[in-house]
């Protein structure tokens, strides 16, 4: 197992013993992550929105200020759990995800991974001006699969992905999909590829019915195929059908680690007017 800033090893799947648990992929070890914001100076006074910003944030010299994400933060995921990050608008969940994926350092504590962890988020680069056929190709070639191997999954990505369902919209340029759709090719394009650790923020609240269909199942495959999945999402409907786990964060601080339901039914009441 190795310590992030990003570094990853490789590892073989194999089946605990009955009754042992299963190996761990992920370990975040009392982990802090901060926002350095430069231009940003504070004023001083005010009160609502700017006392809770001034309570996140400590000003660090002139116009830099300190976005303090996640504090102190400590789990471990193992081989074959599909987890749910949860929690209110700015509660940390991204930034707990990256800073896995290796691409924020730690302010402190420690991220372990086993494995090469995949973030699949929103934003994830593709190239707008490219079609969407050259983009599943650089996509796959990107994970590492040879020309061959891109050759035989092409089809069945772009099927999975849906983007041809009412036309052949696959040979026009990325920039003319609907944020959807552009979600949704790439979804497509990672789940084509088995993952040791897989990071997905929000890919799948974008598709329709039938879509999250296929990428619940496809979740499932991963975590039979010993993977792990993270997965950040406002539909509680998603973390409960997708997840066997979910961990709560707000603040920056983790509220409850548990099975799915159970977390689920307490964010839920807690947030019940
Ligand atoms: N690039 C950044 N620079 C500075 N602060 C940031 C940056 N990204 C996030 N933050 C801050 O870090 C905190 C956690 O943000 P984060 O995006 O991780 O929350 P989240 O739970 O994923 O939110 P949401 O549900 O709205 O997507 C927020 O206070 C946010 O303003």
């Amino acid at each position: 197992m190795a310590a992030t800033e990003g570094s990853t090893a490789t590892a073989t799947p194999a089946a605990p013993p009955e009754g042992e648990p299963a190996a761990p992929t992920v370990i975040v070890d009392d982990l802090h992550v901060v926002y350095r914001v430069r231009g940003a100076a504070g004023r001083a006074g005010g009160g609502g929105p700017a006392a809770l910003l001034r309570a996140l944030t400590r000003r660090k010299g002139a116009g830099a200020r300190e976005v303090h994400a996640v504090r102190g933060v400590s789990f471990v995921a193992r081989r074959g759990e599909a987890i749910g990050l949860i929690g209110s608008n700015g509660s940390g969940k991204s930034t707990l995800l990256r800073a896995v994926a290796g691409l924020l350092p730690p302010e402190s504590g420690r991220v372990y991974t086993d494995g090469q962890p995949s973030l699949l988020g929103v934003n994830a680069a593709l190239m707008n001006d490219l079609s969407g056929e050259r983009n599943v190709v650089l996509g796959c070639l990107a994970m590492g699969m040879t020309p061959a191997e891109v050759r035989e999954r092409y089809d069945g990505i772009v099927d999975f992905s849906g983007i041809n369902d009412k036309g052949d919209f696959i040979s026009l340029p990325m920039r003319t999909y609907s944020s959807g759709m552009a979600a949704r090719l790439r979804f497509a394009i990672a789940a084509a590829r088995d993952h040791d650790v897989l990071l997905i923020d929000e890919a799948l609240a974008t598709g329709d019915r039938a879509f999250r269909r296929r990428s619940e199942k496809r979740i499932k495959e991963l975590r039979e195929r010993a993977g792990t999945v993270f997965l950040v999402s406002h539909s509680n409907k998603s973390i409960r059908d997708t997840c066997d786990r979910a961990i709560w964060l707000e603040r920056g601080e983790l509220v409850m680690d548990g099975p799915a339901g159970e977390v689920v039914d307490a964010y839920e009441a807690s947030t019940a007017d």
